[in-house]
């Protein structure tokens, strides 16, 4: 091929998406791929208003290190101002009925412009559109999958869950399932929130429906997680598709120093205040990018931290600053540090952190395993169920917040002694320090150069260009 290959990827207008997308996009750029990098007017605009340095062009820093990445973006439909968080359903329903035929135009006068260039497509695979335009434009189909292959396969396998009862599911269930291809044993109770019997997540549910068929039509689905971790889950579903487990490629953009932006929010230095703490003293709290706990329960976790005399950083979103309880900054005093977002992976790294309260968002969990800090879990919704059991159950390198999790409730007493067991009690901690040295070597060996992630990686780029070429 005498010309670089040119992919054209559709971002996912969500952090915990955007994070690990752009790193894709680095990666194959820096092994010898054209990027076009597209992101939503909306999401451009969030995150170029976050740091005033940036021009027009988020990736001009990408290419300063030689990397042939072009950028632009496309309308979602809405105007800058509508707040998309809100009104969620009424975004989706427009996303999932007009998005697709912006991209589909787009799609169009990219390849009319890229003069014959071999082009194939990238996209989230929570978009339903992807097999239906790259079969208009007879463009092979690349799916991204952010969470950890046993939520792929389980969602793949929905009509087994659907044979045994176990779709939609009853509340408060704990059966064990195992019969779903590749993961073994697992309780109901751990499958994602939306399999749930439950009107609020009706929509959901279809754009999973909608998606997981869509998926089946996809040429390659690479996976943010790792083959040694998920060895069964990810065979299994080899034998179905071409899939290849490249992650967590979070950590590749040291490549560019970090000079591309993809933050939604503006971030805190926490260096200096992290400086002056003790090494392992310190409990990182964060629940990602947009899930909110009740107010009862940031309460009680407020009150849990000031009990639990460690010392903490918080991140409270400013969407849920007004739920903690009055008069909480002048009791923490210099124990704690608030603040509205921060460079999570900086601060993991940091030798004073010595846990993570954390809703097991999947970039969290393998963020937290690059940094070997164990965690406690407090799984919200979706996925986060399924990864809390890989955390605790599985890999032993967390503790549950919120033990039976059925009522996802914790009482202050019971959050502090949880924050106590994992930063002060001699035993946990020392158990947990040990099982996470040994994911964590996983991990990190998984991204080393002879590594499976990037041997993965190569296997996908080597299988794409004879895919191209055929
Ligand atoms: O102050 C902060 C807090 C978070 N982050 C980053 O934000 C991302 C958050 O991602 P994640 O931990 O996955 O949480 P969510 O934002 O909640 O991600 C959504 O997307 C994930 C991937 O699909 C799912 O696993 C989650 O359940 C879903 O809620 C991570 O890369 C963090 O490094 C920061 O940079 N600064």
């Amino acid at each position: 091929m005498r010309e670089k290959p040119h992919a054209i990827m559709i971002a996912f207008p969500y952090q915990g998406h955007i994070t690990p997308f752009v790193n894709v996009a680095l990666k194959l750029a820096s092994k010898g791929f054209a990027i076009t990098f597209v992101h939503t007017h909306h999401i451009h605009h969030t995150i170029s208003s976050c740091k005033a340095s940036h021009g027009i062009d988020l990736f001009s820093g990408a290419r300063d290190y030689g990397l042939d990445i072009s950028y632009t973006t496309i309308s979602d439909g809405f105007p800058l101002e509508f707040d998309r968080t809100l009104h969620i359903k009424d975004f989706w329903d427009a996303m999932s009925r007009d998005f697709p035929g912006r991209v589909d135009e787009f799609v169009g006068h990219t390849l009319k412009q890229s003069r014959n260039r071999a082009s194939f497509l990238i996209a989230d695979t929570f978009y339903s559109w992807p097999a239906t335009i790259a079969n208009k434009y007879n463009l092979i189909n690349v799916s991204f999958w952010t969470q950890p292959a046993a939520v792929f396969s389980t969602n793949y396998h929905l009509d087994m869950l659907v044979e045994n009862g176990h779709f939609p599911l009853k509340d408060n269930t704990n059966e064990e399932i195992n019969y779903i291809p590749g993961v073994g044993s697992v309780r109901t109770r751990d499958l994602m929130s939306y399999l749930k019997e439950d009107e609020s997540v009706k929509f959901v549910q279809k754009v999973i429906f909608k998606v997981f068929n869509e998926v089946k039509k996809a040429d390659f689905i690479l996976f943010n997680t790792v083959q040694e971790l998920e060895t069964e889950t990810l065979s299994a579903l080899n034998q179905k598709q071409p899939t290849y487990a490249v992650g967590p490629v979070n950590f590749f953009e040291n490549l560019t120093k970090n000079a591309i932006s993809k933050s939604l929010r503006s971030v805190s230095d926490c260096t200096e205040w992290l400086e002056s703490k003790p090494p392992g003293s310190v409990l990182y709290v964060s629940f990602g990018s947009h899930v909110k706990s009740s107010e009862q329960m940031i309460q009680e976790i407020a009150h849990g931290l000031i009990l639990s005399e460690a010392n903490f950083i918080w991140v409270v979103r400013n969407d849920i600053a007004n739920l903690l309880p009055r008069g909480f900054q002048d009791e923490m005093h210099d124990k704690g540090l608030i603040i509205p977002w921060c460079d999570q992976i900086t601060v993991l790294s940091d030798p004073a952190v010595g846990g993570f309260l954390t809703h097991c968002g999947w970039n969290s969990v393998m963020e937290s395993i690059w940094c070997g800090v164990p965690m406690i879990c407090y799984p919200l919704y979706t996925d986060q169920t399924m990864n809390r059991k890989l955390v605790v159950d599985d890999w032993n390198i967390g503790i549950d917040l919120c033990d039976g999790m059925t009522t996802l409730v914790a009482d202050r007493i019971t959050i502090s002694s949880k924050i106590k067991l994992v930063l002060n009690d001699e035993s946990t901690s020392r158990g947990l320090k040990q099982e996470m040295e040994k994911v964590k070597l996983v991990l990190n060996s998984a991204l080393e150069k002879d590594g499976s992630s990037e041997k993965n990686f190569d296997l996908f780029a080597h299988d794409l260009k004879a895919k191209l070429l055929a």
